[in-house]
């Protein structure tokens, strides 16, 4: 959720004295209302000259809060969800693809988890090269640490079908058209991050149904590194952003019909064993959780189900790291 910034152009009761009034009780944006004690805050707007107005701000940044929970739906509707308008994306690993019975699901949210080298980044871009080179949309990816490569995407772009047979001028023309499809952005903070989702809910909301160009794949690698650092203490709020970043995510891949895919690095935990970053607060809300894992100098990476919306938990696949060649590696 955003700024009270932010939201003025929509909400435009959200003015520069509202927020002044927010921001002497420490309230900088709509997070700061879920964490705030709000009978003490509306007690306070009834002590101001302009305490109508107060109130009329408060009512309409809860009402927001309000949109921002998942509406209650049948089992019916549920069902008609799950068989309409949702189709999957190729990862580029035919069994990692299998293993999810058909790929990356528009509407999820998916989350890779695993340690340093285990293969997360690589399974992004390589998804990432092969929508768009088979001409499914556009790819945004939001890199927080200079992941991004665009050398290995082009080297992704698989051989079986063209390149090796396609004269040197059209596989050029087939790494630019991929390229052109593939948008990135940094990103350094979770407040960045809002403020992209906010504007990319915005313009998709606007925007109309080219099926050639509409974002089908948002990646973020990693979420981890941007919300362990407002993580920890005994305060709530970086719990409460690290949540409330996730439905926001959610909303977005099920209201926009595309796939969000996020890494998640490992920490140690209990006994040295490694465990995702973000922990407890955060397993629930991704529709589909992966663990991958790779021995050490093996170039083969093994994709496990820890959650799954429709699957069990369990099976698992391998693919091959390194190398431009078919990444195919058959399941255990
Ligand atoms: N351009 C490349 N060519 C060949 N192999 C590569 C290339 N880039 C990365 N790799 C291999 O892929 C492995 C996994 O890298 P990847 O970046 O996907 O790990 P990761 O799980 O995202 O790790 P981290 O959490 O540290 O970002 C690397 O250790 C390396 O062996």
């Amino acid at each position: 959720m955003p700024p009270l910034k932010n939201l003025e152009q929509e909400f435009p009761i959200i003015d520069a004295e509202f927020r002044q009034f927010c921001s002497s009780h420490g309230i900088f944006s709509v997070e700061d209302f879920l964490v705030n004690d709000l009978y003490s805050l509306a007690a306070f707007a009834e002590g101001e000259a302009i305490s109508d107005k107060l109130k009329q701000g408060i009512a309409q940044v809860l009402s927001i809060i309000d949109r921002q929970h998942q509406p209650w739906l049948n089992g019916l509707e549920l069902l008609e969800d799950a068989q309409m308008k949702k189709r999957f994306l190729p990862t580029g690993c035919q069994w990692v693809d299998s293993l999810l019975q058909g790929g990356l699901r528009e509407g999820h949210l998916v989350e890779l988890a695993g340690p340093s080298s285990s293969g997360k980044t690589q399974l992004c871009l390589r998804a990432a090269a092969h929508i768009a080179d088979r001409k499914l949309g556009t790819i945004m990816f939001l890199d927080t640490g200079n992941s991004f490569s665009p050398e290995r995407v082009s080297s992704f772009l698989d051989p079986s079908t063209t390149s090796s047979s396609l004269p040197k001028e059209a596989q050029e023309r087939r790494c630019r058209r991929v390229m052109s499809s593939i948008l990135c952005r940094s990103v350094f903070d979770i407040f960045e991050l809002q403020d992209v989702l906010n504007r990319l809910s915005i313009t998709l909301g606007r925007k109309g149904k080219d099926e050639a160009t509409r974002l089908r794949l948002l990646v973020i690698d990693s979420i981890s590194s941007l919300i362990t650092p407002i993580l920890g203490g005994r305060d709530s709020h970086g719990r409460s952003l690290m949540v409330s970043a996730g439905y926001a995510l959610k909303r977005l891949a099920d209201e926009s019909n595309l796939c969000v895919l996020v890494t998640n690095h490992m920490v140690g935990g209990e006994g040295g064993l490694p465990k995702p970053a973000l922990g407890e607060s955060w397993k629930s809300i991704p529709h589909v959780r992966l663990l991958l894992s790779r021995e050490h100098g093996s170039h083969i990476s093994t994709v496990s189900v820890l959650r799954h919306t429709s699957m069990a938990p369990g099976g698992a696949a391998k693919f091959a790291i390194d190398g431009g060649q078919p990444i195919a590696v058959s399941p255990d």
